[in-house]
């Protein structure tokens, strides 16, 4: 595919959204088609799949259904939208995929790993993203930083006990290790602007090395 797949993975309140929305910002300046998107979510039928998932009322959902669900969310938002957008040779810049599956049900859920990556290969036909960027911040302050935004409606994977959100960042460090040529891990205790400064000179070098001389940014 023409376009460079990016994806910002991590645990709660790692301050994803926030530094891939100064990333896309900064891209889009610099002339490049930029698709900033999210998952689950990112259209229509896949946000609805996001409600069902993140509803706090739906606490008798199944492990496995709540993994499927993902999956599903994910086939729809590739095939909608993200897969054409990288056929036009865009960057896409996605805010959570395949590892939060592997971390949040493959790991913290205790599915196992393998296994959601087998339901996955299903889904995304392979498609892994060329970088990954992995924003590891201390499972506190990450859920520090989500309590004091007010404007964040609490979602059922928020409410899950402090236990589980430290396994879903021991899942992440597993990833990491598995995934070393494609993951790039940021230390997201940090302030925002040393946080954007790193994330975004990862991004430009594999721009560069993606679409090579003609790079203008
Ligand atoms: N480096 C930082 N230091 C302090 N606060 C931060 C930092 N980065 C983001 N924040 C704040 O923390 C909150 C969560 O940030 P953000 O929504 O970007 O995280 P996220 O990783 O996308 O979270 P989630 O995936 O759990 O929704 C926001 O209120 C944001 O302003
Ligand atoms: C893609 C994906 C997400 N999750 C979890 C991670 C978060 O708790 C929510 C999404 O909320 P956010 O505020 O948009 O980050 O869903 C997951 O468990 N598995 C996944 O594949």
């Amino acid at each position: 595919m023409k376009g460079i797949f990016i994806t910002a993975e991590g645990p709660e309140g790692a301050g994803k959204t926030t530094i891939i929305g100064k990333i896309a910002a900064y891209l889009r300046e610099a002339g490049f088609p930029v698709v900033l998107t999210r998952e689950p979510g990112g259209i229509r039928i896949a946000e609805q799949i996001r409600s069902i998932i993140l509803s706090p009322e739906n606490t008798e959902m199944d492990a496995r259904t709540e993994a499927l669900l993902y999956a599903a969310s994910r086939r729809q938002h590739l095939a909608e939208k993200v897969i054409p957008a990288l056929e036009r040779g865009a960057i896409v810049l996605c805010d959570r995929f395949i590892d939060s599956s592997l971390a949040y049900q493959g790991y913290a859920r205790g599915i196992g790993i393998e296994e959601v990556y087998r339901i996955n290969q299903f889904a995304t036909n392979g498609l892994l993203p060329d970088l990954t960027l992995y924003f590891d911040v201390e499972v506190e302050t990450g859920l520090g930083r989500i309590a004091k935004n007010q404007n964040r409606e609490v979602n059922r994977l928020d409410l899950e006990a402090l236990e589980f959100h430290k396994k879903v960042k021991e899942g992440f460090q597993i990833l990491l290790r598995r995934f070393p040529e494609r993951m790039y891990a940021i230390d997201a205790n940090k302030d925002v602007e040393y946080i954007y400064e790193t994330a975004l000179q990862k991004v430009l070098d594999a721009v560069r090395d993606h679409f090579g001389k003609n790079f203008s940014g």
